[in-house]
């Protein structure tokens, strides 16, 4: 049963997508009925969660079966005390080839019987909820007039964000997410002289089922999709180097690359918005992580021409000097439209397009801040060619000295047809494509099998410069 049939989409968008998807290198590679499906599955996949719950194990504080035990345990726990979502008991698979990777099995949609009471959510909780988590009191919009602590409620998602706050009932657009027990009365939700915290509503019977992680082993185990975790390890920290992170808020890659280096070096971060630095140096405390260097600077400008030799290299913040730095990572602002699940993007064509220039600033400043023989990695949450291939095609032509490099894990499909690069280049890139599989007789049905192929889609891509 398909709960979220399709994700919905500005018919511009729709059709922007579409033009993507049956772009004439793909009909003439693939033809016109498989381009067409894969577009539908494209859709269709996007509002539904993963397959799977994917969690980073700190292997830099323990050995990963030992953390694998502890997360069992004290998943078990929480079930056994009823905190739980879970039924029967939590199983955990480590990733067959990411060694610091585990996996645990989302299942869903289950038949969930609909009640009277509703509350309605926001669409980012609701996608939260969705992947395993309970509600929380900042994202309710809607409540019953008289909701008290203790009341059985069905849980619903405000699709395009019609919902206003405070509201005691509401028939917008809203998909069904399941059944809770509300922890806190409708008057203290929405208390007007102090906002809510903690969880407004337990999910009891979610639409999907994954355990809840809500301050479960916060320094061994933090949840990051799965193609996040690739793009650490292909990027290849060493212990002692110097890394950038251009846009690193909340942290979850920063964090990775400092793991991945035994926490020897330096990792610095920068990030635009000044709020989110915070996020980045929480996780690198909670990840007991100190090589980590936060910054608030706008990272198109980080280079400082003007002081190639004088500025002491391993002290100051940004700007940085040319060539100062051994890796850089490019984990760009994107339409990300490979977010799931996502069930409604109320974006315009002109926001979706918008990143491409921004990301090519961004990649100018990157090149010129690597070493020469350093490593640029290049990522996105999107699926269009505009932010991903065509970068590519656009980067090799205005960067004589990049070249692009094999990357190791190399678990998703390779780049799509569209750009004009070469079928070595293609070959070469890294797109996390779950269309590709949707759906389709040869998608494996358990983990760990499945979890390369059932995830957000996603875009990697390497460089070397030389
Ligand atoms: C895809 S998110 C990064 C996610 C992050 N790498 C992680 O793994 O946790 C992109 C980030 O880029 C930041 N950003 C956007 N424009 C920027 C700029 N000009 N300079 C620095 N950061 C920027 C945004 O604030 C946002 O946090």
């Amino acid at each position: 049963m398909s709960v979220f049939p399709r994700i919905s989409l500005k018919p511009e968008v729709n059709d922007y997508l579409k033009n993507v998807f049956l772009n004439k290198e793909l009909l003439a590679a693939v033809g016109l009925q498989e381009a067409e499906s894969r577009f539908q599955r494209l859709l269709t996949c996007l509002a539904h969660p993963p397959g799977h719950t994917c969690v980073r194990a700190s292997t830099h504080l323990a050995p990963l079966m030992e953390i694998r035990h502890k997360l069992e345990e004290e998943l078990n726990k929480q079930q056994m005390c009823g905190a739980s979502t879970g039924e029967v008991s939590v199983k955990i698979l480590p990733h067959p080839s990411i060694p610091d990777v585990l996996l645990l099995p989302v299942t869903g949609p289950r038949p969930v019987q609909q009640l009277s009471s509703e509350v309605v959510v926001g669409a980012q909780c609701g996608s939260a909820v969705l992947r395993g988590a309970h509600v929380f009191a900042p994202g309710i919009m809607a409540s019953p007039k008289f909701m008290k602590s203790g009341d059985v409620v069905s849980v619903f998602s405000d699709l395009e964000g019609k919902c206003t706050r405070g509201a005691k009932s509401f028939q917008g657009k809203r998909a069904f997410l399941g059944n809770g027990v509300a922890e806190m009365d409708r008057s203290s939700i929405f208390c007007p002289d102090e906002p809510a915290k903690g969880i407004g509503v337990r999910m009891v019977e979610p639409l999907y089922q994954s355990p809840s992680f809500d301050g479960v082993l916060p320094s061994l185990a933090f949840l990051q999709n799965l193609p996040s975790v690739v793009v650490g390890h292909v990027l290849g920290p060493c212990p002692g180097e110097r890394i950038l992170d251009m846009c690193a808020a909340p942290g979850g890659k920063t964090c990775h690359i400092a793991a991945l280096m035994g926490d020897q070096g330096e990792v610095v971060a920068l990030d635009r918005i000044r709020n989110k630095i915070d996020r980045i140096r929480q996780n690198a405390q909670t990840l007991h992580l100190h090589s980590i260097k936060a910054y608030c600077f706008n990272s198109t400008q980080a280079v400082n021409s003007s002081c190639v030799s004088l500025c002491p290299v391993h002290t100051a913040g940004p700007p940085f000097p040319p060539e100062s730095f051994d890796r850089v990572l490019l984990d760009a602002p994107c339409s990300g439209l490979g977010q799931r699940p996502n069930m409604a993007v109320t974006w315009s064509l002109k926001e979706i397009c918008s990143y491409q220039p921004l990301q090519r600033k961004l990649f100018r400043a990157a090149v010129q801040l690597l070493k020469k023989g350093g490593v640029l990695v290049y990522s996105t949450c999107t699926v269009t060619l505009a932010e991903n291939e065509e970068q590519v095609a656009w980067a090799l032509d205005t960067f004589p000295q990049l070249t692009l490099q094999p990357q190791d894990p190399h678990i998703g499909a390779e780049g799509m047809l569209g750009a004009g690069l070469s079928p070595e280049q293609l070959r070469l890139l890294q797109r996390f494509s779950p269309e590709l599989s949707w759906d389709q007789a040869d998608m494996p049905t358990a983990l760990p099998g499945k979890a390369n192929r059932d995830t957000i889609g996603f875009f990697i891509a390497k460089f070397l410069k030389n």
